[in-house]
């Protein structure tokens, strides 16, 4: 469903912004519905990037992202606008992605509306629908972000993806700003939707134990590039990842 390649991105850096930091280096996999592909890597490896260039919120410097067979980088129009729907991203801190000026009703409705998805009058009902989707009560629909938890307003970030019926999600770092009893039940959440929404995800963390738990293959990332890749039960014990193993064994906090 969703196959990247060859994808590339160099920033300006150095002194004179002569020097390019290529934090991502020729990037390709694909990933298929109801699968996850955990992206790990240290710090800086360039799976942020990898994630926004997927998306189409960064321009790449090269390489393409085909989703359903469509060109994500040269859409236009309806096509372009259906991708906008079909792929979401949910970022790492869900206060900041939601706008603490709006009511949750509100924040939920808004792309219910811009796109069409139900007739004015079935909203109120469809954002009813989501909260319980997420594993919230109607009686938040009044609240703002701030009067809530991290976890809620995750749920929510979450929701708002979800009423636009993508098929897939980037999930930046979803839980590492949540407290660790949370970060587990966000995660069986995303599980759950996952099966019955047959969603594709692209994990990215730099938590091994997170990637290692949740996904079912994972590319582990090094300066720009993937070093290895495969089947996650596989990567971890295979000779043929020594770089993995080795971050594995050391347990080196990434
Ligand atoms: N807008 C930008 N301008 C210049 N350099 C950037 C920009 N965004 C990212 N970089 C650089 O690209 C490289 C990869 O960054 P990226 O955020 O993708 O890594 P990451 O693996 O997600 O790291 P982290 O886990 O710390 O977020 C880094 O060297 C970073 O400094």
């Amino acid at each position: 469903m969703l196959e990247v390649r060859d994808l590339k991105k160099y920033f300006r850096g150095g002194l004179l912004g002569r020097r390019p930091v290529k934090a991502v280096d020729g990037v390709s996999f694909t990933i298929n519905p109801g699968y996850t592909l955990g992206l790990v890597g240290e710090s800086g490896a360039g799976k942020s990037t990898v994630g926004r260039l997927v998306v189409g919120l960064v321009r790449p410097t090269g390489g393409s992202v085909f989703y359903e067979g469509r060109d994500v980088f040269k859409a236009r129009g309806e096509e372009a606008l259906y991708l906008r729907r079909k792929m979401q991203i949910i970022f790492q801190n869900p206060q900041g992605a939601l706008n603490p000026r709006m009511r949750i009703g509100e924040i939920l409705s808004e792309p219910l509306l811009v796109h069409h998805m139900v007739r004015g009058r079935y909203v109120r009902e469809r954002v009813a629908d989501l909260l319980e989707m997420v594993g919230l009560g109607p009686e938040l629909y009044h609240r703002y972000p701030w009067e809530m938890s991290g976890g809620q307003n995750q749920r929510v970030a979450i929701a708002r993806a979800l009423s636009l019926e993508p098929s897939f999600l980037v999930l930046d770092e979803p839980t590492s700003a949540l407290d660790v009893s949370v970060q587990a039940q966000v995660f069986q959440l995303l599980k759950k939707i996952q099966q019955e929404m047959r969603l594709a995800y692209l994990l990215i963390s730099h938590d091994l134990d997170v990637v290692f738990r949740v996904a079912d293959e994972v590319a582990v990332m090094h300066r720009g590039r993937i070093l290895e890749q495969g089947f996650a039960s596989a990567v971890a014990i295979s000779p043929r990842h020594p770089y993995t193993i080795r971050l594995l064994s050391a347990r080196i906090a990434l």
